[in-house]
């Protein structure tokens, strides 16, 4: 009898274990503007939200940026080996498809026409092995709703700071090259054909300094990104400001 009781006690303890790790799916589904084109999202943290969007670039596109990342390369070396190169879409047509999907799936106004548009050109980095990138925040420290360098460029005090970053993996990588988050120990796998997606400055204009990141060296392969940051100007009307300074943005979670 106490060995049925034993047996039901771990079915039931097998179970609760089952329901605790669905409970932890971060994966789902998400709506965008067109019913029936849903996003994979991955989430990597939720306060603040840090996904992996699945399946967002093709191998045309790769191959595309690639190309232009080895045309333009220019000697210029940040931090470690970090070749990087711009391109964007008024030289590069078929890049206009990849802006709208950025735009897409994130709701923001990713459009770039020049330096004053509401997002920045696609920035393209290789990193070979040891390759790495030291942890920084994305913004820029200022931001049309706070306070900023009053000496800021004439292009950042009319588009504000970066608000979010987008960026896609144009490779895998055998071992090492993961973004990581080191004050929320989150990390994003380098997944080729995919693209990392986070805000950088808060609802209320202040800088998000939980978002600092890094690429870790890269110990076998080679590794491509290509960023593409979302300025603050274009998107009023897309992102709304908090009703109190702690606001907190609801995202999907399904
Ligand atoms: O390569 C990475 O994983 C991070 C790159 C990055 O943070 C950047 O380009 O700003
Ligand atoms: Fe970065």
């Amino acid at each position: 009898m106490a060995s049925e009781k034993n047996k039901i006690f771990i079915s039931f303890f097998y179970e609760l274990q089952k329901i605790k790790k669905q409970s932890k799916l971060k994966c789902f589904n998400r709506d965008t503007r067109i019913p029936i084109y849903k996003s994979k999202e991955e989430v990597v943290n939720y306060f603040p939200r840090i996904s992996l969007f699945h399946d967002v670039i093709g191998e045309e596109h790769i191959s595309l940026l690639k190309e232009i990342g080895q045309m333009l390369v220019s000697n210029y070396v940040l931090f470690q080996i970090k070749p990087n190169s711009w391109a964007n879409e008024t030289t590069y047509r078929p890049l206009q498809k990849l802006t709208r999907r950025v735009s897409l799936i994130t709701g923001l106004q990713t459009k770039y026409k020049s330096l004053m548009s509401n997002s920045e050109q696609f920035q393209i980095i290789n990193y070979g092995v040891g390759g790495m990138y030291n942890p920084h925040v994305d913004n820029l420290g200022y931001s049309l709703l706070g306070f900023g360098n009053p000496h800021e460029t004439m292009e950042v005090q009319h588009t504000g700071d970066r608000t979010a970053t987008w960026m896609f993996y144009l490779s895998d990588v055998r071992a090492g090259g993961a973004t990581v988050f080191p004050q929320l120990k989150a990390r994003v796998p380098v997944v080729k054909g995919a693209a990392a997606f986070w805000y950088n400055i808060k609802l209320n204009g202040d800088p998000d300094d939980r978002t600092r990141h890094a690429g870790c060296p890269v110990l076998l392969g080679s590794k491509w990104v290509s960023n593409k940051w979302i300025r603050e100007s274009g998107q009023v009307l897309k992102r709304l400001c908090g009703l109190h300074k702690d606001a907190i943005e609801i995202l999907p979670t399904k």
